[in-house]
């Protein structure tokens, strides 16, 4: 357990990209006390006036927030302040005042009894319970006249440590003085984490121990391995601030078609979720759309959107890439995305349910509109589009897929890999299948048995594992066979160590947020696929993801065995 002690520790959590930092801790401040339940001393009137006035202060406070930190964190605080102008939070809030509660203890009951709401719904609505905490206390510390809770903000540069950050927070981060971010709660999905490759913040979430970590405390912060060392040695300081000045010195990543150091050609690509972000991903090198999330774009909706509606978004999307492969997934509704027009069923284990293709399957029409609405931007634009199905199991979903797109005037269809059984037929499946892409995030959530979502099994959701990399393995060998493209669109493809192994596995294509194009770009330029395949049959030799990063970092060190 790490202390103020000068013994070195070592913390492991998710690493967020591939950043190094060294710098001493600064812990996030408590949470503010629960407000009394002692009744109130004002007349109703007046708490309600206050109540109204703290909720639109905070949300102005939120939305100003999101304008000045713009991209995927502006859409994040957005989101957030629409929950701080809720009318039926401000209804709950006039009830509890009326009944004789101070505006503070009113906010931060109606706010917990929303969050409870969410909650119980699970998925991705429970997840935005944490964002609900954040605006509560910043309501109620601007009712109390106190700081809202936040950032520390000394005048030296620092490691930010917090059991978790709300998205105001990790949005608005002084990239200048917050030299990289541990947090104690949180998965590699969590709203943090993606923030936090956004903004290619050093980050390690999940990191249990975090805080016991002491303000002032140095650490070395390594998301390449995951790891928090606590009270290093003069020397693992010494060697971690070489490797930064190296890193420093390095001419900026080259641009250009991604390619391993013989040439090999291995495209690089885009994760995106909204046609908006397009043009920054070509800005980032994008060679063209490894994984378009289309249900990113119908989260809100409460009805199936129409052909037409479908139809703009993607000619949108196919526009900004003329002559380049786009690669858009069907809808893949379910679990952590549910949609309500596609999920309305409540299940125990949303995750092993009707989601993805299945989901889509028992609701025929949504699919057939929005391959309809794909063939007909497909005409009207120059991009190279291919369309994938999400959360296939079967030989038989592939052909059900294939069959329907080419009957709606589709010409590449492919399967995403996010199902142990589908890695395991590969070879079937890619006999139907134009085009196979593996969903790392999936895959290791199903081959580890691990909820992607859950803090406390955040480190079985490691794509290094061998058993994930074997099921790669087995995709890839099944592409090389049949020569068909199998591209990885998971976040393993965003580690640049691992996409040189997942090239070594017959992985032909990666695809990525655009955050992370210039560090994998690297670091496929240094090897070759002979060694890539020599670092894939080490990973595959371990018997842990740690031990197998372990053994291909330490073997990017030494001479090659050929
Ligand atoms: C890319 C994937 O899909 P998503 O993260 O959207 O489930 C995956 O599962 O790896
Ligand atoms: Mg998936």
């Amino acid at each position: 357990m790490p202390s103020n002690s000068d013994s070195t520790t070592l913390l492991r959590g998710a690493g967020i990209g591939r950043g190094l930092a060294v710098g001493p801790v600064m812990r996030m401040p408590a949470p503010l006390p629960e407000p009394e339940t002692t009744p109130s001393t004002l007349t109703p009137a007046d708490e309600l006036g206050r109540a109204s006035a703290a909720l639109q202060a905070t949300a102005a406070d939120i939305r100003a927030r999101g304008e000045r930190a713009g991209g995927t964190a502006h859409d994040v605080l957005e989101a957030q302040a629409f929950m701080a102008e809720d009318p039926t939070l401000a209804d709950d809030v006039e009830a509890r005042v009326q009944g004789g509660l101070t505006a503070e203890r009113a906010v931060f009951e109606a706010f917990a009894s929303f969050r409870d709401l969410l909650v119980s719904m699970g998925g991705y609505m429970a997840e935005r319970a944490t964002d609900l905490n954040d605006v509560s206390q910043r309501v109620v510390a601007n009712l109390r006249g106190v700081p809202a809770p936040g950032i520390p903000d000394p005048d030296f540069a620092f490691v930010l440590v917090a059991s978790d950050l709300a998205p105001a927070d990790t949005a608005l981060l002084d990239l200048d003085k917050v030299l990289a971010l541990v947090t104690s709660e949180g998965g590699p999905t969590s709203h943090t984490a993606i923030l936090a490759r956004d903004k290619a913040i050093v980050a390690v979430v999940g990191a249990a121990g975090a805080l016991d970590l002491a303000d002032g405390q140095t650490v070395i912060v390594d998301a390449s391995t995951g790891s928090v060392t606590a009270s290093p040695s003069a020397d693992e300081v010494e060697r971690a601030e070489a490797t930064l000045a190296e890193r420093k010195a390095r001419p900026t990543a080259p641009t250009g078609a991604g390619r391993l150091a013989d040439g090999t050609l291995i495209p690089l690509l885009a994760n995106l979720g909204s046609a908006d972000a397009a043009a920054d991903a070509v800005a980032k090198g994008a060679e063209g759309v490894g994984l378009f999330r289309t249900e990113f774009l119908f989260l809100d909706s409460t009805s199936a959107p129409t052909v037409e509606a479908q139809q703009e978004q993607y000619t949108k999307l196919l526009a900004a890439f003329p002559g380049k492969k786009v690669v858009v997934r069907a809808l893949d509704a379910g679990a952590d995305k549910p949609l309500s027009f596609l999920n309305d069923s409540d299940e125990e284990n949303p995750a092993l349910g009707l989601r993805g293709l299945r989901a889509l399957r028992a609701n025929e029409q949504v699919l057939r509109d929005q391959l309809t609405a794909l063939a007909n931007a497909a005409a009207v634009t120059e991009a190279d589009l291919w369309v994938m199905a999400p959360m296939v199991s079967t030989v038989e979903e592939t052909r059900y897929f294939t069959a329907l797109g080419r009957e709606l005037g589709l010409n590449t269809l492919g399967v995403m890999v996010e199902v142990p059984s589908a890695a395991l037929l590969a070879d079937r499946i890619l006999a139907d299948a134009d085009f196979a892409s593996i969903g790392t995030n999936d895959l290791t959530q199903y081959t580890l048995a691990a909820d992607r979502l859950l803090g406390s099994v955040a480190a079985f959701q490691d794509p290094w594992h061998p058993a994930v990399l074997r099921l790669v393995g087995e995709v890839g060998r099944a592409g090389q066979a049949l020569g068909k493209p199998v591209g990885v669109c998971g976040e393993a493809a965003a580690d640049p160590l691992l996409a040189v192994v997942l090239t070594g596995l017959g992985v032909t294509s990666l695809s990525m947020s655009p955050a992370a194009l210039a560090d994998v770009r690297a670091e496929l330029a240094l090897h070759t696929l002979e060694r890539a395949q020599e670092f894939a049959s080490l990973a595959l030799a371990a018997n842990s993801a740690f031990e197998a990063r372990a053994a291909v970092l330490e073997a990017t060190t030494a001479p090659s065995a050929s």
